[in-house]
Parts: C-alpha cells; sequence; structure tokens
C-alpha cells in the first residue's frame, strides 16, 4: 500500500528530529535520494552523466535547500549544474556546499528571466525545487513568471532534458494536488518521508509524473495516512473467495435497478460487470423491453418488473442508465438506498438521494455528476465545486466535502479514482489506462462495485490490516473495484497492443485478472481445502 501524507502531518513528523538538531542531516538524506534518482534516471536514458546540464530552480526555503544539495552532489559527479535563485535568496549552507562543488549560481531578475527560461529549457535535467510543503498558494511573483517562460520555451523551441520535483512539483498544494498557478510538470517526483496526498489526487497527479518516496528517517513519526493506495497485496487480500462449501446464495446475490427504454445497455454493462466480479446471482428489475435484452446478453440474470422489497439481495446497485423521467425505475432505486443493504447509486440515482445517508452507500459519480450533486447540497449560491472544471481542479477536497455532506462512501472516476468516507480517510486507485473513458465503462464499474458488496457480508476483521475504522471497508471495497476495473481495462488494451477498448472487453477481462491477483494470496479457504488438487 502506498500511504500519502499531508504536508501538515510530514511536518509534524519532522519536529522532533528538527528539535533534536538533525534538520540538516534530513536535507542531506533527501538531496542525496534525489540525486541518487537523477543519476538512476539517466542511466537508464543511457545517457551519461559527466558534462550532461544540470539546471536546478531553486527557491529561498528548504525545498531549495533540498535542491542545492542534490546539484552539489551532481555537480561532484562531473555534470555542469547551474542554480537558478527564484526568491532573491537560498538557504546558505546549501548554497555555499553548491558552489564548493562547482555549481554556477544566477540570481533571477527581470533582465535574466528570458535566458535562464531558455537554458532551462535546453537542459538535460531540471531539478524543481522552487516551493515544496511550505508553499502558500501557487506559484506567484518571478518564480510563476519563470516557470511560464519555461513552459514557453519548451512549446517553441522543444526540449527533451527530463523534470525531476523536488519532493513536489512547485506550486501543488502537498495536501489537495490543487495548483493554483502554473506547475512545471514533472517526469518523476522524489519526493521525502512518505508521499504527500496532493501528487495522488489530481490535478497533483497530473504533474507528478511517477512517483518515488524517499526515506529519510521521519517514518516512524508520521500518522495515519490521509491518503492511500491499495497496490496488489492488498488487493490480493481483500478479494473474496469462496468456501468449500459455499452456495449461489451464500456468495452473494447483487439486486441491480439500472437501464431504461433509453439507455438499455447500461443495465447490461452493469449485469455483465456484476457477473464477472464473483457474485454469486444477479438479480434484474426493470422494465420489461430491458430485462428482455439482460436476457438475451447475459442468460444467468434472474429478471423480473418485481418490487425491491419482493427480492431477496445482500446488496443493491441504482441508477447507471436512468434519466428523471424513469419514475419506476427511480421509485425502486429509493426503495433499494432506504433498505439498509450495502448500495452503490450510480449515475441517474445521484439527483434523487435522500439527504442523508450512511457510508454503506457507495457514490459512483463522474467529475461532472459529483459537480451537479455539490450545487444542490452547497446551495447554488456559494457552491465551491458547481461545474466539472471546479471539481477537476480540486478533486480531492471536492470528493471529501461530498462525503462529509452526504454521509455516504463517495467514489469519484478519473484517471486517479478517489474514494472518501465521510471521517475523512480516502483511497486513490490509478490502475487503468484513458481508454477507459469509453461509454458504458463506468456502468461496468459500478456492476463490479455491487458485486463486491454483496460479497462482502458484515465482518469488519477483513479490514483490519488497512489500519482504518470499521466504515473505512465501505471505502476499501469501492477502491478494490476501482483496482480491478482499471487493471482489467490495462490489460485488454495491452492484449491489443495498446489498443483501445470497450467497455464489454473491460467486463471480460475481469476473471482473469481476478485470478492474477488472488494467486498472490493464499487466503481463499478453497485453496487450503481444494480436492482440485494432487492428492499425496
Ligand atoms: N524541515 C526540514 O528540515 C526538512 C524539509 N525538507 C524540505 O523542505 C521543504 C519545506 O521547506 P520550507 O518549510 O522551508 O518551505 P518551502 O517549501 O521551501 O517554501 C517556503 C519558502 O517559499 C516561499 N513561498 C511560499 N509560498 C510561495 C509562493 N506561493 N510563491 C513563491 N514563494 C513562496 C516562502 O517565502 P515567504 O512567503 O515566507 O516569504 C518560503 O521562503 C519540503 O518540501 C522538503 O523539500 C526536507 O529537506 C527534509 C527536511
Ligand atoms: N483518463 C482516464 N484515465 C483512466 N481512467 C479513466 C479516464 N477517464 C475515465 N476513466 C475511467 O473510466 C470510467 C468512466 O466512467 P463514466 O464516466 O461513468 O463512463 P460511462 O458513464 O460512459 O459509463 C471510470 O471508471 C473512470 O475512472
Ligand atoms: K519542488
Amino acid at each position: 500500500m502506498i500511504s500519502a501524507y499531508s504536508g501538515t502531518q510530514v511536518r509534524a513528523a519532522e519536529e522532533p528530529l528538527l528539535a533534536a538538531g538533525l534538520g540538516d542531516v534530513l536535507m542531506q538524506r533527501a538531496a542525496h535520494g534525489l540525486a541518487n534518482a537523477v543519476i538512476t534516471e539517466l542511466r537508464a536514458r543511457g545517457r551519461r552523466l559527466y558534462g550532461t546540464r544540470v539546471v536546478v530552480l531553486a527557491g529561498k526555503g528548504n525545498n531549495g535547500g533540498d535542491g542545492l544539495y542534490a546539484a552539489a552532489f551532481l555537480a561532484g559527479r562531473g555534470m555542469r549544474t547551474t542554480a537558478v535563485l527564484t526568491g532573491g535568496a537560498a538557504h546558505p549552507a546549501a548554497l555555499a556546499a553548491f558552489l564548493r562543488a562547482g555549481g554556477h549560481a544566477e540570481e533571477l531578475t527581470g533582465e535574466t528571466l528570458k535566458p535562464l527560461a531558455a537554458e532551462t529549457a535546453r537542459a538535460g535535467v531540471v531539478i524543481d525545487a522552487i516551493l515544496g510543503t511550505g508553499a502558500k498558494g501557487g506559484l506567484r511573483g518571478s518564480a510563476a513568471a519563470l516557470v511560464e517562460a519555461v513552459l514557453e520555451a519548451r512549446r517553441t523551441d522543444g526540449g527533451n532534458g527530463f523534470v525531476v520535483a523536488c519532493d513536489l512539483p512547485s506550486g501543488v498544494n502537498a495536501d489537495s494536488g490543487e495548483a493554483a498557478g502554473p506547475v512545471l510538470p514533472a517526469d518523476l517526483t522524489v519526493t521525502f518521508g512518505g508521499a504527500k496526498a496532493g501528487l495522488l489526487a489530481d490535478p497533483g497527479a497530473d504533474h507528478a509524473g511517477r512517483v518515488h518516496v524517499v526515506p529519510i528517517g521521519i517514518e516512524e513519526h508520521l500518522p495515519a495516512p490521509a491518503l492511500r493506495r491499495l497496490e496488489e497485496a492488498e488487493l490480493s487480500r481483500l478479494l473474496p473467495q469462496p468456501a468449500r462449501r459455499a452456495h449461489k446464495y451464500s456468495r452473494g446475490v447483487l439486486g441491480i435497478v439500472a437501464g431504461s427504454v433509453q439507455y438499455p445497455g447500461a443495465a447490461v454493462l452493469a449485469c455483465r460487470g456484476a457477473l464477472a466480479a464473483g457474485v454469486g446471482m444477479v438479480r434484474y428489475l426493470g422494465p420489461p423491453e430491458v430485462a428482455h435484452l439482460v436476457r438475451q446478453s447475459c442468460p444467468e440474470v434472474v429478471c423480473s418488473d418485481g418490487a425491491v422489497a419482493d427480492n431477496r439481495v445482500q446488496a443493491w446497485l441504482v441508477g447507471s442508465g436512468m434519466g428523471p423521467e424513469d419514475h419506476e425505475q427511480l421509485a425502486r432505486a429509493r426503495d433499494a438506498i432506504q433498505s439498509g443493504l450495502p448500495v452503490v447509486a450510480d449515475a441517474g440515482a445521484l439527483p434523487a438521494l435522500p439527504s442523508k445517508l450512511a457510508p454503506h452507500v457507495v457514490l459512483t459519480p463522474h467529475a461532472g455528476e459529483l459537480a451537479a450533486l455539490l450545487k444542490r447540497l452547497e446551495g447554488e449560491a456559494d457552491a465551491r465545486f458547481g461545474d466539472r472544471e471546479a471539481v477537476e481542479a480540486a478533486t480531492f477536497d471536492a470528493v471529501r466535502k461530498a462525503a462529509g455532506l452526504t454521509g455516504a462512501t463517495v467514489l469519484l472516476k478519473g484517471p486517479a479514482t478517489l474514494v472518501a468516507i465521510p471521517g475523512g480517510e480516502a483511497f486513490s486507485q490509478a490502475d487503468g489506462t484513458p481508454w477507459l473513458a469509453t461509454a458504458g465503462s463506468g456502468d461496468v464499474l459500478a456492476g463490479v462495485i455491487g458485486a463486491l458488496l454483496a460479497q462482502a457480508g458484515s465482518a469488519v476483521e477483513p479490514y483490519r490490516f488497512l489500519g482504518m475504522g470499521d466504515d473505512g471497508r465501505w471505502a476499501a471495497l469501492a477502491a478494490l473495484g476501482a483496482a480491478l476495473h482499471g487493471i482489467a481495462g490495462r490489460a485488454a488494451s495491452d492484449a491489443r497492443s495498446g489498443g483501445p477498448i470497450t467497455a464489454g472487453g473491460v467486463a471480460e477481462a475481469i476473471p482473469e485478472i481476478w485470478g492474477k491477483v488472488s494467486m498472490l494470496s493464499n487466503s481463499g479457504a478453497w485453496k487450503r481445502n481444494s480436492h482440485s488438487q494432487p492428492l499425496r
């Protein structure tokens, strides 16, 4: 699992070491990690160190100090290093070390801005060490003007050097991933002590490139993370496995209220997602025309046009492919949400939610749907997240706000899919491919999460290893669903040499992904007792 922290959490963890007079030691460790990452990257690209030009953009705080110490180390390895001092001053000890190592420093002024921007754009390596966790707001003043000029020079004159962000891309908010001003997008972010939450949430994740964490000795002082990302080991542990004496009802039944005469395909795709994700049975409720199509496409599904109360299930999925005019389906959706069972509420169900929900209700909006939901909840007048762009500019804040206002678990779909519960605990999964941005892919995701909820049962122990409160399991299951969906999307595209995928293709890829991921764990009871293994 990748654990990510707010800037405040990391600074608090540094405190005891700073108080013990170890500030310079921490900085040296950070700088060493940064310089080593640059060297590794150059070698991976088949480039020589000797003679390669490095420009470090160094602010006046400790982030600039890290960058200057790292550049001093690289100058010692024969690299041609220039420091652009963006804040009119620099960390004194780090600057002295840099100059001693043979580095060349330039002050950023009105006259030097253009030539220094051109030099930065031409450099083989750019280290962005203007601002770190001490940033207040986005880049401003001459530092902002420099970054804009570098971006412009890269656009017009090209530039194939790689950009390494020191701790985080300057101007990205460490806590939220917001970027108020210009940002130099990094190929690699080398971050210290622990990942920053803003590196795993868009738009910060977009600017960060690959993220590499360098331990500096503060780790034992870090609290519970602000944001978690499940990796294969946790995914494998969380995947349900059928018990040897399982039957279809004990495995979990998912009720699906989705699709409409206008969008019948959404019902089919939600069913296909659910069937691919290990559920014991799917019951579909909806208009006869849609049920007919569901039966034809998925003969495994039991269809009816009955009421929610007449169908015994362990979880519900409601809303995919439904519009405001689908009164009968919306009434069923409301009944399902009020049933007290775990529910995925997607798409058309989102505008029709009751005002107070609980974390066992998982909302799955995309940015546009989340904006509409927040606008309704916050009131038109003071809506901070009134449109899709506002949500996309601050995804982590938006999803946490929605969880807080609704009381539900909220999953915001996107390149980095975020899941938050009302208490503030959250996940970020970025396992997919942009090819997933295809119609119907969200319906498959809703089906997958619905299937996971139906299989989950009421036990809370299997989730304790994540170090969250009991409600965290709803977010963990939603994150697990997003990860399976993302990995399946990537696998489906890889199977076509990186080509496009369809939503149906994502559903088809899920069982094999499930198998591969679960092979990493031996937690399945059936594996221990299996009669299919040779008897010795
Ligand atoms: N603590 C430690 O020992 C360790 C810290 N570490 C490293 O230190 C980093 C944190 O360092 P930090 O606290 O010095 O803050 P930092 O990010 O350099 O920025 C503050 C400076 O920027 C300025 N400034 C602020 N906002 C601005 C804006 N919008 N636009 C322009 N300027 C702005 C602000 O000026 P002011 O506004 O106060 O005049 C101030 O001078 C952390 O990310 C990690 O890399 C590691 O080495 C491990 C050990
Ligand atoms: N750029 C992207 N990179 C990776 N995944 C993406 C990207 N854009 C969308 N996705 C994923 O694709 C799915 C799209 O869902 P949604 O917008 O609801 O589509 P639809 O309503 O057509 O089914 C979500 O799982 C989302 O996370
Ligand atoms: K930085």
